[in-house]
């Protein structure tokens, strides 16, 4: 075995940690603080603390406190966010309540808007369920450098002997994610601006360097996009700033990650590694979990330059395969000491996309605990790679015995690979996607269901009141009997069927009382599916989301939405909608088994689901909606991936709604992103009715569609959800009047963005009796022309 030197600071680190404490303590601080609860004061204590038994619990796990091997990654709402403040980057719509320099509180203000200002803009971290806030800058946004937070966390630590690296995001993915702001003159880019925002982190880095700060991390994962890959090119704009910053005068040394794919060009993984050695920084990062091995070519460049691999998954919640890792990393290691260089086992991203612990799961089958890995057992399992990698096999042998006897178990258990899933999978034929002509189906369904043009609609979920969710928890604790509970939602469904028959609404909606989370309800309900009970992933800001955990083959034992939708569908005349959640957004709103191919997993839910239609049909329910929010979500970052992605996710869909009779309306709604790049996609789902979200962007979707030449039923949401104002008549009127230019009556369905659950009544009442009268009025227009 050989001993080599490892990296002079750290041989194991992890490039970031959830932030929100292991009971979600942040989020309870910060919504405090928002209510006027809690002062400032109160909450830099309570976050310090938070930060504080964090940064403990990586050293107790092995991590080393002095050696710089603990991230830094303070944030309260967003990294993007700390960013803009350490920057000063004040975007000129907010110059007139924030003065030139972003401390807590004014940070809260880009986050959260105030009477006069919207928030700034919400919007997916790369292929990831968390969302930043979008910088905006434009030609003469100011960059200065405030490194007080960054200082003053990196002293308050080191006092207690934790040697924190600073965290921030790197000026090229920095502003790669940032957008102009409005009132940029045509055609600007915010990377026109990257000489000025290079300047306030070089002077923030001489700031770090000067209070004693020895390394800083940049994160730049925005290289691994094709915009990104263009910076990224030999001699390159990547080699002129990093140059830059490498040289500042006495400043920390630099650690320069990537993450979430291969950074530059991936037919030469290491290259942007290599390049980024050359220029001086000091230890960088590769994704090898996403992206590929750096290759030894580029390896050669290293020059004594330390390389992180990031070996471990930090995106998934399944326990590494210490073996194969070890494998991996010991070819690794003898490239780059061969290069004079230095190896370092790290994660691929930051460990914010998973869960503390899986030690503080109660409820799990008994079967699944020793199957994962959340944060802290990641943690570990870079310690144990680096021990291994240092000391060799014997010195970690019962970690690599108990590797191999978990993954043996996992392969070998019964709910893995269940013979009636494959069997059923393996026995499709393309006739299981297609169903009858679009035309045919028009014309059977305009039959059966009799409804005006215009018809009106929700998309599905209505307000989901404090009494709802405390009827829920009741269940959930045993304070409700199951009979109790069931006559409870059985209510709430016949109030929400009378509400939405006297604001005179075409076609009805049972509410989804039942429903805590629109996938974790569908795992909860189909076997190969766990949920977790304390495994909270932030999503943005104070909130955060608990995805369950697929980890079987997925079928479904018994239809568990049709009793709720045919009991509405019993008490009303009017078509009632039924609701289903789609493979894709399943998926990705789920930790999905890393053993298989996503398309696969994909088959078996939609499978399911194609369960549940048909038993929803057999009850008389003669319209089905299949929501897809995350359809665009899952998109790959790369172009040459998009395709086949698309094809999955498309078939996925139709293998879920293609059962439905010729008669059975099929419905999908999709929010959450553009969809203008997937229209092709979108029209390939061959969904009757799409309702699409469209009120913020003033309908510019039904152009997409329009010049697409999609032909089927269009809702375009006609009234944003996502706060509590109420459009007027007027406003919708004009929506539906932008929507018809591009889209025939006979096409145009008349609803809201999305689901209402997180709206009160009030506001929902108004808003609902503006959209039937301006449905009214347009119908009447239209009848009068012709
Ligand atoms: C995020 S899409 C939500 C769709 C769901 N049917 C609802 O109305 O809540
Ligand atoms: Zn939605």
């Amino acid at each position: 075995m050989t001993q080599q030197p490892l990296n002079p600071d750290f041989d194991a680190t992890v490039l970031g940690y959830p932030r929100i404490g292991a009971d979600r303590e942040l989020k309870k601080a910060l919504e405090a603080h928002w209510a006027g609860k809690i002062s400032l004061d109160e909450l830099h204590a309570a976050a310090g603390q938070v930060q504080l038994a964090d940064l403990t619990r990586l050293a107790g796990l092995g991590l080393d406190a002095a050696g710089g091997a603990l991230p830094g990654d303070v944030a309260y709402y967003d990294q993007v966010l700390e960013t803009t403040a350490a920057l000063s980057a004040v975007p000129s719509r907010f110059s007139g309540v924030i003065g030139e320099r972003i401390g807590t509180a004014e940070a809260f203000v880009l986050a959260r808007g105030d009477e006069a200002n919207a928030p700034l803009e919400l919007t997916k971290w790369f292929d990831t369920n968390y969302h930043y806030l979008v910088p905006e800058i434009g030609p003469g946004t100011a960059f200065v450098a405030d490194p007080e937070r960054l200082v003053a966390n990196h002293a308050a630590h080191a006092a207690a002997g934790f040697e924190l690296r600073p965290t921030l995001v790197g000026p090229l993915t920095y502003l790669l994610l940032a957008k102009a702001e409005d009132g940029a003159p045509e055609g600007f880019s915010p990377l026109e601006r990257l000489d000025d925002a290079v300047a306030a982190y070089a002077s923030l880095l001489a700031a770090l360097g000067a209070a004693g700060v020895k390394l800083v991390q940049l994160d730049e994962p925005g290289l691994v996009t094709e915009e990104g890959a263009k910076l990224a090119a030999d001699g390159s704009t990547v080699t002129r700033v990093y140059s830059a910053l490498a040289a500042v005068q006495s400043a920390p040394r630099l650690f320069v990650t990537s993450g979430y794919g291969t950074a530059g060009d991936p037919a030469r993984p290491g290259h942007v590694q290599g390049e980024l050695a050359r220029a001086g920084v000091a230890v960088v990062h590769a994704d090898l979990v996403r992206g590929a091995a750096p290759a030894a070519a580029h390896l050669g460049e290293l020059n004594g330059a330390t390389l992180v691999a990031g070996v471990v998954n930090s995106r998934n919640i399944w326990r590494n395969r210490l073996g194969e890792s070890l494998a991996a990393l010991r070819t690794l290691q003898a490239e780059v000491t061969e290069a004079g260089g230095a190896l370092a086992v790290g994660t691929a991203t930051s460990l914010q996309h998973v869960p503390h612990t899986v030690a503080a799961e109660t409820a799990l089958p008994e079967h699944l605990p020793a199957w994962l890995a959340f944060a802290d057992e990641k943690v570990a399992e870079v310690v144990t790679l680096a021990k291994g990698l240092r000391e060799g096999d014997a010195a970690i042998a019962a970690e690599l015995a108990a590797d191999a006897e978990a993954h043996a178990a996992r392969a070998a258990f019964a709910g893995t690979s269940v013979a009636a899933v494959r069997e059923r999978l393996a026995a499709l034929t393309p006739e299981d996607l297609e169903r009858a002509d679009a035309e045919e189906r028009r014309a059977a369904q305009a039959a059966a269901l009799g409804l005006p043009p215009l018809p009106t609609t929700t998309i599905g979920s209505f307000p989901q009141t404090a009494e709802v969710r405390k009827a829920r928890a009741g269940a959930r604790s045993g304070a409700l009997s199951e009979a109790e509970y069931e006559a409870f939602l059985k209510a709430e469904i016949e109030r929400v069927v009378r509400f939405q028959e006297e604001l005179g609404l075409d076609v009805l909606v049972h509410g989804e009382a039942e429903r805590n989370d629109m996938v974790q309800y569908f795992a909860e309900n189909f076997d190969g599916y766990a949920p977790t009970t304390r495994g909270w992933v932030q999503s943005y800001g104070s909130r955060s989301t608990r995805p369950a955990i697929l980890w079987g083959d997925v079928s479904r034992p018994r239809a568990f939405t049709v009793p709720w939708i045919s009991y509405a569908a019993s008490l009303t005349e009017k078509p009632l909608k039924g609701m289903l959640t789609g493979p894709v957004t399943i998926l990705a709103w789920s930790f999905v088994r890393d053993d298989q191919p996503l398309e696969v997993s994909a088959q078996q839910v939609a499978l399911a689901l194609r369960d549940e239609i048909e038993d929803l049909q057999a009850a008389g329910i003669g319209i089905i909606q299949v929501d897809e929010p995350a359809l665009r979500e899952l998109l790959p970052l790369r172009a040459e991936a998009q395709p086949d992605y698309l094809r999955w996710s498309v078939d996925s869909f139709r293998l879920a709604t293609a059962g439905a009779d010729t008669a059975t309306q099929i419905h999908t709604h999709l929010c959450y992103s553009e969809f203008g790049e997937v229209v092709g996609a979108i029209d390939a789902l061959d969904a009757d009715v799409t309702s699409i979200e469209a009120a913020r962007s003033r309908m510019e979707v039904t152009g997409d569609l329009a010049e697409f030449g999609f032909s089927r039923g269009i809702g375009p949401g006609v009234y944003d959800i996502h706060s509590p104002r109420v459009p007027s008549t007027e406003e919708i009127d004009e929506l539906l009047a932008e929507a018809l230019k591009r889209l025939t009556p006979e096409q145009l369905w008349v609803n809201p963005d999305c689901g209402l659950k997180t709206r009160a009544y009030p506001e929902t009442e108004a808003s609902l009796r503006h959209l039937v009268e301006a449905a009214a009025k347009a119908r009447a227009a239209i009848a009068a022309s012709v």
